[in-house]
């Protein structure tokens, strides 16, 4: 069975504004896309499976080998390329569900994702997976179109309905207002014309001071 039900064609939205020093146009080719794709299939593959002890043991090795090959290129958290390839779905973040936003306005985003067993909990989309979707296209917005950088305080899901796997769900945000350094947005995810999920939050733009790489302590 192929399991590589992550894969489709990557988006041209990137956002160099976002306070990221990595230029993704640097890292423009395929080539890491299609190693995202595989590290999906394997998350994917590795969900659906049900392996006896050999298989188990034999696996776990060529992973831990994979690991090894991968560390050797090794870098810091500003130059990896995983999360910093704003063209690809889920700025190619493996563990993040494949989003791909397609528009982005002053005050509108819309995307769609498509999710398999990887990110399920049982027959639907696992409940905590659909507020990963949410805070990116809701953040993608809040820091959208030159503002300054903010993080999310709040962010409230419901569940309307059960989010089905391996079909494409729409998902949209928008900026409600603004209130000092608060930004409102709301988002709704829908699946055909069934809405799955609704969401709101609040982001706060950042003081200089808040701006730091606080897993260094530097500003980034
Ligand atoms: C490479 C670049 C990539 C950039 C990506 C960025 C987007 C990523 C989006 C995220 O997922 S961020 C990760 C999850 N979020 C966090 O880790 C944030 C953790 N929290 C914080 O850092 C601080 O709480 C925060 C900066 C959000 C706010 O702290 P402050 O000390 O600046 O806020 P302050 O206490 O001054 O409050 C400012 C206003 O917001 C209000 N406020 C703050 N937190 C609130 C809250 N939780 N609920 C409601 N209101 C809140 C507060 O009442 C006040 O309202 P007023 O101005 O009307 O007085």
């Amino acid at each position: 069975m192929d399991t590589t039900v992550h894969s489709s064609a990557p988006v041209d939205i990137w956002h160099p504004d976002w306070n990221d020093p990595f230029d993704p146009t640097a890292e423009a080719g395929d080539e890491f896309a299609e190693l995202v794709d595989a590290v999906r299939a394997v998350q994917e593959a590795f969900t659906r499976s049900r392996t006896d002890p050999a298989a188990a043991r034999s696996i776990a090795e060529q992973l831990r080998s994979v690991a090894r090959s991968l560390g050797k290129y090794e870098v810091g958290e500003d130059d990896q390329i995983a999360g910093h390839r704003w063209d690809l779905a889920g700025r190619g973040q493996a563990l993040a569900p494949p989003l791909h936003i397609d528009e982005v306005t002053d005050t509108t985003a819309r995307g769609r994702v498509t999710v398999g067993r990887f990110h399920a909990g049982r027959y639907a989309m696992n409940g905590g997976v659909t507020p990963l979707i949410f805070d990116e296209i809701m953040a993608r917005l809040a820091n959208d179109s030159g503002r300054a950088w903010a993080r999310t305080a709040y962010l409230t899901v419901n569940f309307r309905a059960p989010a089905p796997l391996d079909v494409e769900l729409r998902v949209e945000a928008q900026y409600l207002r603004r209130d000092g350094r608060k930004r409102f947005m709301t988002g709704a995810m829908y699946h055909g014309d069934v809405l799955v999920a609704d969401a709101d939050g609040l982001w706060i733009e950042l003081k200089a001071e808040q701006t730091l790489n606080i897993s260094e302590g530097r500003k980034v």
